[in-house]
């Protein structure tokens, strides 16, 4: 039995071709589900993270259409709308995939809180794409309109981007391992968690969002997990990614990634952060992380597909 840290992308479950809907959300949701019943018929103990960029963008979009008529709500709360709603897709479509196969067994989202540093650098550099994807020109017309921070991101258009903190600590980590003893499956740090400051002895919300793949880490480490997963739209990590001279890689070494991710084929914000995360989860202490489609979750975590990095 092992312990397996599964993170699951944003862009993967609200695709960039795709509207956004709710159906779409809960149909490429039901795609990992549906493979996750072997794991768990295996008896390994699950984990589950998700990414929130592209609902979250959204969700910011109809706070600020209509502010006039309701209260907008700060972005860190609409981080936590979004542990909310991608927590009940994954739950419900969890729960249907697991009884279609026979198996009863808890599943539970917890609202998770990350401490992050006020004084970290994210606050004043905001790198996290959020929301759809726009072209140039439009792009250019919410920077001068809105007043937004805009980038282009990795060829597929550009981006609203925001303050991306790093985890510092997950404030529910004992929760979390409680659930995981009592033989639960968990869902946790959905959106990378809700950014919170502490002060005074007390915590509260702070506005941005924190990547999921480092919060995935940090909660991968906490629960000792063996292998973690870092689920997305695309089936390996490349070099010289979107080129004409692409190379996609089946395996890296710790070494090797870091040495790409010198050479600068991983962006922030995208494919930086999950090789990011892979490194340090390995140089941890952790067997192996793997980066690959979300659509091939369990060949992923055979061995059979994705990129897997090791020591
Ligand atoms: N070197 C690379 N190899 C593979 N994909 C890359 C690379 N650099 C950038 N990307 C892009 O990064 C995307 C994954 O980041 P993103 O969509 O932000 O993740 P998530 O699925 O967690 O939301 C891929 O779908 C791909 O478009
Ligand atoms: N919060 C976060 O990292 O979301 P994505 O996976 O959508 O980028």
């Amino acid at each position: 039995m092992a312990t397996l840290v599964l993170a699951i992308g944003g862009n993967a479950i609200t695709k960039p071709n795709e509207k956004g809907t709710f159906a779409e959300q809960v149909k490429n949701i039901r795609k990992v589900t549906d493979q996750l019943v072997e794991l768990v018929a295996k008896g390994h103990r699950l984990v589950l993270v998700h990414g929130n960029g592209p609902q979250v963008g959204n969700l910011l979009i109809k706070n600020e259409l209509a502010k006039e008529v309701v209260p907008a709500m700060p972005l860190y709360v609409c981080v936590s709308n979004t542990q909310g709603s991608l927590g009940l897709g994954l739950q419900q479509q969890l729960k249907n995939s697991l009884k279609k196969a026979g198996i009863d067994k808890d599943i539970i989202t917890m609202i998770t809180q990350v401490v992050v540093d006020p004084n970290d650098l994210a606050f004043t550099n905001p790198t996290k794409p959020i929301g759809p994807f726009y072209t140039e020109e439009e792009a250019k017309k919410l920077i001068a309109q809105q007043g937004y921070h805009m980038v282009e991101d990795s060829g597929r258009g550009w981006r609203r981007v925001v303050p991306s903190p790093v985890p510092l600590r997950i404030v529910e980590a004992r929760a979390i391992k409680k659930a995981l003893e009592q033989d639960m499956i968990v869902v946790a740090a959905g959106g990378g968690g809700i950014p919170v400051m502490e002060k005074d002895g007390e915590l509260y919300g702070v506005d941005g969002v924190i990547d999921k793949d480092l919060a995935a880490l940090k909660l991968a480490l906490e629960v000792n997990a063996d292998i973690l997963f870092l689920l997305t739209g695309v089936p390996k990590v490349a070099i010289n990614f979107g080129k004409p001279n692409e190379k996609q890689l089946d395996k890296m070494t710790v070494e090797e990634a870091e040495q790409y991710y010198r050479e600068g084929h991983f962006p922030p914000g995208s494919m930086g952060p999950k090789i990011r995360a892979a490194i340090d989860f390995v140089k941890a202490g952790g067997k192996k992380a793997v980066i690959g489609l979300l659509e091939e979750a369990l060949s992923a975590v055979e061995g059979k597909a994705g990129t897997t990095i090791t020591r």
